[in-house]
């Protein structure tokens, strides 16, 4: 069994600390989106773009990110009939994008892992969502079962459909470690600095917990997006990485 540190599973790209911190541009506007990469310069390598600013221009911007050589994670969570997802992923694969996440459903999954075929896109499956707790999956219809349960199970058939990564709670690091592996992905959002507003976030650690815990890449965004100086807490965080 792998030990989770600070030198386990190394981010995608392999040398760049930054890169293991992925900033979400949870924004309303374009405008307001290239203001906040530009105010947070070079301590900022990696963006996440979201429902948010996707429906409004963040495709263009995505490719405009690539183009000033920052890497861009799609949080598009496709859900959809395999033949629909598939091709989706397929045109989402010329984009040039480094991760896109799918629900971790096996069709999703197995229609994903074919539409990426071919490209250096990666596909990231979302277990349980990190604002999710036991009572919501009950209230969502499952049987009762707790989320990190859900998390490990989906985990095993991401890996055994060949998926890239799993999106989950820091909190489940350890345990998705050990059965996706050294070589696949654990990117965990639900990250807050020490004092950090939860928000409607419930399964939370610190940026220094989520290394430990063996995450690849942390997800950090309103802390960051509505921060009176962005760079600061990037550099912060980025700086907490690097001594966990
Ligand atoms: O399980 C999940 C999957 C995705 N997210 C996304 O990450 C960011 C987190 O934002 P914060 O402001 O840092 O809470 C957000 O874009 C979510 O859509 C997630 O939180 N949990």
């Amino acid at each position: 069994m792998s030990q989770p540190s600070s030198s386990s599973p190394k981010p995608v790209s392999g040398g760049d600390i930054r890169d293991r911190l992925i900033i979400g541009l949870d924004v309303p506007t374009v405008d307001e989106a290239r203001s906040i990469v530009s105010r947070i310069g070079d301590a900022g390598t990696f963006y996440k773009i979201g429902y948010q600013l996707a429906y409004a221009g963040g495709f263009e911007f995505a490719r405009e990110l690539i183009g000033q050589g920052k890497k861009v994670f799609l949080d598009l969570k496709l859900h959809d009939i395999g033949n629909t997802v598939e091709e989706g992923v397929r045109s989402i694969a010329r984009m040039g994008v480094t991760f896109l996440t799918v629900h971790a459903y096996p069709q999703t999954m197995r229609a994903a892992v074919a539409g990426k075929a071919g490209s250096d896109l990666k596909i990231l499956a979302v277990t349980v969502l990190t604002s999710y707790d036991d009572n919501d999956l009950i209230d969502a219809g499952y049987a009762p079962v707790a989320a990190a349960e859900l998390v490990a199970k989906r985990a095993e058939q991401a890996r055994d459909i060949g998926i890239d990564g799993i999106v989950c709670a820091a909190t489940e690091a350890q345990a998705v470690r050990t059965i996706v592996g050294r070589n696949r992905l654990i990117v965990t959002p639900g990250i807050r600095p020490a004092g950090a507003d939860a928000g409607d976030q419930k399964r939370i650690v610190t940026p220094a917990e989520g290394i430990r815990l063996g995450a690849n890449h942390l997800v950090v965004a309103r802390p960051i997006v509505k921060a009176d100086d962005p760079r600061a807490v990037a550099e912060a965080i980025v700086d907490e990485i690097a001594k966990a």
